[in-house]
């Protein structure tokens, strides 16, 4: 709980800046910008958002309980009571308690850390972040420590789920708001952790969602043209991310195969570099070599000599996020031989080149992705390729596009997956309010009709292309990796690829 001398030392204000009576609570107990999620006894921040001003829910968040607003001006002001009545109603049991901050979001942080006990203090906090790659080098860096330490030792914050205590809960965001990011840390510190893994994205700090957040070490992947409606151009893109190097307390690891991860490493001197050239300290030497369980390849460095990394990951790519994580670890000081024994064993990520185990039993390969671009699957299914050629087997393809958005890119995709694949089967991918079967012609019309065909149900798609696969086959389901639903006209429906394939797999 925060008194008001606390709340005035978090945000760096003097002691009469904060009302001395907060509003029916003798303490702060939550934080939150949300009047949705108020409840007795919390702070409500105001923040100026991009489409609507938080203070217009201030009245709103003090009749459901809230102690204290917290806003960026003054507040109510004659202009506020005309435009909301009930402004005065309020005020007749008393003058509102509002405490005035330069920034809202960064004063959001910062009180969420503080009301939830700085769970960054009491435990190693690991920052990833990067344009691509962050997803997995998170996964990569968590599953290499609980290899080391135990699965109630670490936690994990990442776009597809959070993992406390070795259970996984689905997430909303990449980075969540800053009430629930501490929340989260707090909920491992609880369940005796020493380390978290926390994917960063570019809107967690440039919006402050990690304000409070004090970081242990950090990761920075690559930087590529992405999210300029938020941050303008690539040079403030990139000034966000390197925030996180800046915030960083031990060791900084950044890819130097990269344009911008070449500026971390001139500007943090103390950083070290991995990639595949030759002046980076944790130097991938090509060839990385693709197996049929994942892929081989020698790490080179600086004072454990070469290392034989064979992680279950496909893509080479794969060899830059493993790399990264290794390099944390070992700077964290982990041992280099159960560092080498963890990336052997580590857990699939989900979603991302994920294979579904059991159809090896049937000979034949099945993995789910996410990759929902013409880039995305060229990428993949050129992997996927390689595998189906190095097995003697043919790849096959379930895909589709997603409605109500860049509708262009629906042709490229048929384009890209007949040019790649064997077979492919055209089915829906979350169409949200747009007719399936239109989006389903549109991306047939880029696709060679000899070899694809459309199956709309995908459930249906899915049960078809196990039934076709023969031995050495790849089977791979690309748009929805993991996911438990698809966002279909008239509402949400479960579906889930993996389970889909194994159903398959079952009628064989
Ligand atoms: C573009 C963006 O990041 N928007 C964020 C921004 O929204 P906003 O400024 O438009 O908020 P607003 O609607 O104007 O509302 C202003 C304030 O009033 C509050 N409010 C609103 C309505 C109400 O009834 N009561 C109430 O209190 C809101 O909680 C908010 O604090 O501030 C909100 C509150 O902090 C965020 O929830 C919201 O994230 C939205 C939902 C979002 O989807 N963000 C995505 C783009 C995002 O953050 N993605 C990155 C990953 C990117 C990637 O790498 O791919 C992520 O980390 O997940
Ligand atoms: N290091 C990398 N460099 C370039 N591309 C990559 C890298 N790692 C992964 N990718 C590609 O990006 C896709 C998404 O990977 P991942 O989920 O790890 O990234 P991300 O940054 O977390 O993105 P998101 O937040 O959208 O999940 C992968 O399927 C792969 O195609």
């Amino acid at each position: 709980m925060l008194n008001s001398s606390d709340i005035a030392q978090t945000l760096d204000l003097a002691a009469d800046a904060v009302p001395q009576e907060l509003r029916g609570a003798p303490g702060i107990v939550a934080v939150t910008n949300d009047s949705r999620e108020v409840e007795a006894g919390c702070a409500f921040v105001a923040v100026p958002g991009f489409k609507a001003d938080g203070l217009r829910f201030a009245p709103g968040a003090l009749r459901d309980g809230a102690a204290l607003v917290v806003a960026e001006r003054e507040w109510p002001t004659a202009a506020d009571r005309e435009a909301d009545p009930s402004i005065a109603e309020l005020e007749a049991d008393g003058p509102l308690p509002v405490v005035r901050v330069p920034d809202a979001r960064l004063a959001l942080g910062l009180l969420a850390a503080a009301v939830e006990g700085h769970p960054s203090r009491t435990m190693r906090v690991h920052g990833v972040t990067g344009t691509n790659g962050k997803t997995t080098t998170s996964y990569v860096l968590y599953n290499l420590l609980v290899g080391i330490l135990g699965a109630q030792k670490v936690g994990l914050s990442t776009t597809v789920e959070v993992i406390v205590d070795g259970i996984a809960r689905p997430s909303q965001r990449t980075t969540p708001e800053a009430p629930l990011v501490q929340q989260n840390l707090r909920r491992m510190v609880e369940a005796g952790a020493t380390d978290a893994v926390l994917e960063t994205s570019s809107h967690g700090l440039e919006l402050h969602r990690v304000a409070g957040v004090e970081y242990a070490s950090a990761i920075f992947t690559n930087l590529t043209r992405d999210h300029l409606d938020i941050h303008g151009d690539m040079e403030s893109y990139f000034q966000v991310k390197r925030q996180l190097f800046e915030r960083a307390d031990g060791p900084k690891a950044t890819n130097v195969d990269d344009e911008y991860g070449r500026r971390l490493a001139e500007d943090f001197p103390e950083a070290v570099t991995f990639g595949t050239s030759e002046e980076a300290d944790y130097r991938i030497v090509e060839p990385i070599e693709l197996t049929l369980e994942g892929m081989g390849f020698t790490l080179r460095t600086p004072r454990h000599g070469e290392l034989r990394l064979e992680p279950p990951l496909v893509g080479d790519y794969n060899a830059l996020n493993v790399a990264g994580a290794v390099a944390v670890a070992l700077e964290c000081g982990h041992d280099a031989g159960a560092v080498v024994e963890s990336v052997r064993g580590l857990a699939q990520v989900p979603g991302r080149f994920q294979r579904i185990p059991e159809a090896a039993e049937h000979g034949f390969m099945a993995v789910v992705d996410y990759a929902h671009t013409e880039v995305g699957l060229e990428l993949v299914l050129t992997v996927a390729r390689k595998i189906a050629d190095m097995s003697g087997g043919r790849l096959l393809c379930v895909y589709g596009a997603a409605g109500e958005r860049d509708a262009a890119k629906r042709p490229l995709m048929g384009e890209v997956v007949s040019r790649i694949a064997d077979v492919g089967i055209i089915t829906t991918d979350d169409p949200y309010e747009e007719d399936p079967a239109t989006i389903a012609d549109e991306v047939m019309a880029g696709a060679d009709p000899a070899d694809t065909h459309i199956t709309l149900d995908r459930r249906e798609a899915l049960l078809e292309v196990v039934a076709m696969a023969r031995e050495g086959d790849v089977v791979i389901a690309c748009g929805k990796g993991d996911e438990p639903f698809q966002h279909m006209p008239g509402g949400d429906v479960d579906h889930h690829d993996p389970t889909s394939i194994r159903e398959g797999l079952a009628r064989r």
